[in-house]
C-alpha cells in the first residue's frame, strides 16, 4: 500500500545557531524535506530556544517548509507573530490547549499555516482524536518519542503503540515522530506507520548527514511498500 509521503525534517536545535542560514541550506542540499524548528519558552519545558524573530531571519534566506514545534504554555499568543515571520507548520501541544484548540486551529489556518498537534510521552493518544476528526482538523500529529525539552535523548520505543493506533485509524494523516530518531531506531518507527521523521543529533552529529537522511527516507518508503 502506498502511504503518505515521507518527509525528513532535521531538527535545527542540533545545528550551529550562529550559522543558522547556512546550516539550513546544508540540510536542504543533503535532501531534507522540511526544517524542524523547536520553539521552547522555558516554561512548558525547562529550556529556552528561539521564537518568531529567528524564524523571520531564517525565512529571509530560505523558501523551505519551516515545521515549527511549539513547546510553549500559551500557543495562541504565537499564531500571529509566527505567521508574520513566515512559519509553514504550527504544531502545538494538546496538554496546554484542551480549552481552546478549536479556536487555535481555526486561527492557524486563517493565517495560512498548517496546524498540527503534539503530545508528550505520558499523554494518552485518545486525546488527539477529536482534533483529527474536527470540522476544521489538525493535519499532522506529532508523537513525542522523548520528553520534550532537549535534543540527544534516548528514543522511547513504547510510543510506537500510539503511532500504530493513529495509522490504523487515519491512513492518510501525516504522523510525525520526534526524539532519538536515527539509523538504529528508524525501522521500528517506520514500520509502525510514521512518515514525518524529525532527527537532530543523529543527522548533525553524523560524518555524512546526507547518508543519514537517505537511510531515514528509505526506511519509511520501504515500510510503506511492505504494508
Ligand atoms: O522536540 C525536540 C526536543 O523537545 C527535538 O525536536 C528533538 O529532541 C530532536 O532532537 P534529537 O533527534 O537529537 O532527539
Ligand atoms: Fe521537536
Amino acid at each position: 500500500m502506498e502511504g503518505v509521503k515521507a518527509k525528513i525534517a532535521p531538527s535545527m536545535l542540533s545545528s550551529d545557531f550562529a550559522n543558522l542560514a547556512s546550516e539550513a541550506e546544508r540540510m536542504l542540499q543533503f535532501g531534507a524535506d522540511w526544517l524542524h524548528m523547536d520553539i521552547m519558552d522555558g516554561h512548558f519545558v525547562p529550556n529556552l530556544t528561539i521564537g518568531a524573530p529567528v524564524i523571520q531571519s531564517l525565512r529571509k534566506h530560505t523558501k523551505a517548509y519551516l515545521d515549527c514545534h511549539l513547546m510553549v504554555t500559551n500557543p495562541l499568543d504565537y499564531v500571529e507573530p509566527l505567521a508574520k515571520a513566515g512559519a509553514s507548520g504550527f504544531t502545538f501541544h494538546v496538554e496546554v490547549s484542551q480549552e481552546y484548540w478549536q479556536e487555535l486551529v481555526q486561527k492557524i489556518k486563517e493565517k495560512g499555516m498548517r496546524p498540527g498537534v503534539a503530545l508528550r510521552p505520558g499523554t494518552p493518544i485518545e486525546q488527539v482524536f477529536p482534533l483529527v476528526e474536527a470540522e476544521v482538523p489538525v493535519e499532522l500529529v506529532l508523537v513525542m518519542t522523548v520528553e520534550p525539552g532537549f535534543g540527544g535523548q534516548k528514543f522511547m520505543p513504547e510510543m510506537m503503540d500510539k503511532v500504530r493506533v493513529l495509522r490504523e485509524k487515519y491512513p492518510s494523516l501525516d504522523i510525525e515522530v520526534d526524539g532519538g530518531l536515527g539509523p538504529t531506531t528508524i525501522d521500528v518507527a517506520a514500520s509502525a506507520g510514521a512518515n514525518c521523521i524529525v532527527a537532530g543529533s543523529s543527522v548533525f552529529g553524523a560524518p555524512s548527514p546526507q547518508d543519514v537522511i537517505s537511510i531515514l527516507r528509505k526506511s519509511v518508503e520501504g515500510a510503506q511498500c511492505k504494508s
